[in-house]
């Protein structure tokens, strides 16, 4: 077959992908297109160069060069396909796209490679309201596990601190899945009591008991072919944790005063800001409940941790607050928001903006007003993390009982002298003999 041939044939072959498809040779030069690419991308004509790297990225060298994966190498030495998540300048902006490669070979041993590119709508690369925002190595790192997993129907358990996107993960999880048509069910495992668990989650039948004068659906029958959310499951109380765990472990429930069980199709996605291995080691969490939903652990990096997400962020969230007029911050107000802690990541960063938003007086927000909408919060905040370093402290069986005899045997291992101990104290010497006693 001659060269010109094999193309064509080839073309063919793209043609036969609804996404962007593109053949490339050894050296990263795109030698065919399908439809759909020259669909989205015009084609190739009118390009400076039709290296893969330039097109893709506007890069002068291979991508493996620039700090990324380069599919084309990686499917090249296994002789294998190659899937990786990549960042693809396209006519509507950045676009997170996950890469299939291919390789092949023609009639004269050469190797090509076929690059399949299927955009992922559930995340963003660009500002835009109501989706999940990032392009950092640590969040696309997230993306490529969300869309992995999202592929199956194997249980995920979302870890991380409050206000990390961890709901967002969750739903993003849900539109990646052979389930996205179907409802995505939140249940807020942090008030759950006894009396609501079942009722609010198997629902009851008419007559149930007094005052059922309606039979009432529950939240994992709503949930039915969807995707059943299980926000904060380290709260669910040691002794309910068994129902959560027949009803995963059978796949059925029963509602309130109904004699027969239901059965139940869900796909499982939990969430936590607890260790829950740690709630395992002090008996708060079931064993067998925590294996059973971790199938698939996902740790969601906090914002710190991808701190060059912050300007893209804060566009998208200033651009939700609001819409008619476009705000801005200046370099200075970037640079003194980047050193904050963010304790409560995302959504502390959304009510910052908020605040800052309120107290401007032009579009462009500069560091003073930014400093002012922080300074309107220390004193609740910092009450808040003294209140929550109390609280871990009381989490870890210490109480003000145990921190008086750490303190006295700290003070007796530097001071011999009763009197003047009780002097450091503060106390009579009566009463640190008493306490000494005790
Ligand atoms: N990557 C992101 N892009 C845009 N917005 C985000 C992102 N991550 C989080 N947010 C926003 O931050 C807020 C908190 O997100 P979310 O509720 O998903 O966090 P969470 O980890 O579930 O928090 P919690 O543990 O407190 O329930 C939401 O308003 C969400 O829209």
């Amino acid at each position: 077959m001659t060269t010109a041939s094999w193309l064509k044939t080839m073309r063919n072959v793209l043609d036969s992908y609804s996404y962007p498809a593109v053949l490339i040779d050894v050296d990263y030069n795109v030698v065919a297109t399908n439809k759909s690419y020259d669909f989205r991308f015009g084609g190739l004509s009118g390009h400076r160069s039709a290296k893969c790297y330039f097109l893709s990225h506007g890069y002068q060298r291979p991508c493996d060069l620039e700090g990324e994966t380069c599919p084309m190498q990686e499917a090249r030495y296994s002789g294998q396909r190659a899937s990786v998540l990549h960042i693809h300048n396209t006519p509507q902006g950045k676009e997170h796209v996950g890469i299939d490669t291919i390789p092949i070979t023609d009639d004269s041993e050469q190797t090509y490679f076929i690059e399949v590119m299927k955009p992922i709508r559930e995340v963003s690369a660009e500002p835009i309201a109501n989706k999940m925002i990032g392009r950092s190595r640590a969040f696309n790192e997230l993306v490529e596990l969300i869309q992995r997993v999202g592929r199956t129907d194997t249980n995920v358990l979302l870890m991380g601190a409050s206000g990390a996107g961890k709901e967002l993960a969750a739903q993003a999880i849900h539109s990646a899945s052979s389930r996205a048509n179907m409802p995505f069910v939140t249940v807020e495992c942090s008030g759950l009591t006894d009396s609501l668990f079942e009722s609010e989650l198997f629902g009851h039948v008419r007559g149930a008991f007094t005052g059922a004068t309606h039979s009432r659906t529950g939240l994992v029958q709503s949930a039915q072919g969807g995707t059943l959310f299980l926000d904060e499951v380290g709260d669910v109380p040691l002794h309910l944790q068994v129902k959560l765990l027949r009803l995963i472990e059978t796949k059925t429930f029963r509602s309130v005063g109904d004699t027969k069980p239901t059965a139940a199709d869900f796909r499982l996605v939990c969430a936590t800001h607890k260790s829950l291995s740690d709630m395992v080691e002090n008996g708060e969490f079931r064993e067998d409940l925590y294996h059973r939903i971790s199938t698939f652990p996902i740790r969601l990096p906090s914002l710190t941790d991808r701190i060059e997400d912050l300007p893209l962020l804060v566009e998208s969230i200033l651009m939700r607050i609001e819409d008619k007029v476009p705000l801005k911050l200046t370099e200075e107000a970037l640079e003194l928001l980047a050193r904050q802690p963010f304790k409560g990541n995302v959504r502390e960063l959304k009510n910052i903006l908020e605040r800052a938003v309120v107290l401007r007086n032009e579009d462009v927000i500069g560091r003073d007003v930014i400093q002012r909408s922080l300074d309107l919060l220390p004193v609740t905040q910092a009450k808040n993390s003294n209140l929550n370093s109390l609280r871990q402290l009381a989490e870890q069986g210490i109480s003000l009982e145990i921190l008086e005899q750490r303190y006295l045997k700290e003070l007796m291992s530097v001071c011999a002298d009763k009197t003047q101990a009780a002097d450091i104290a503060g106390c009579s010497l009566r009463t640190l003999y008493r306490k000494l006693n005790q």
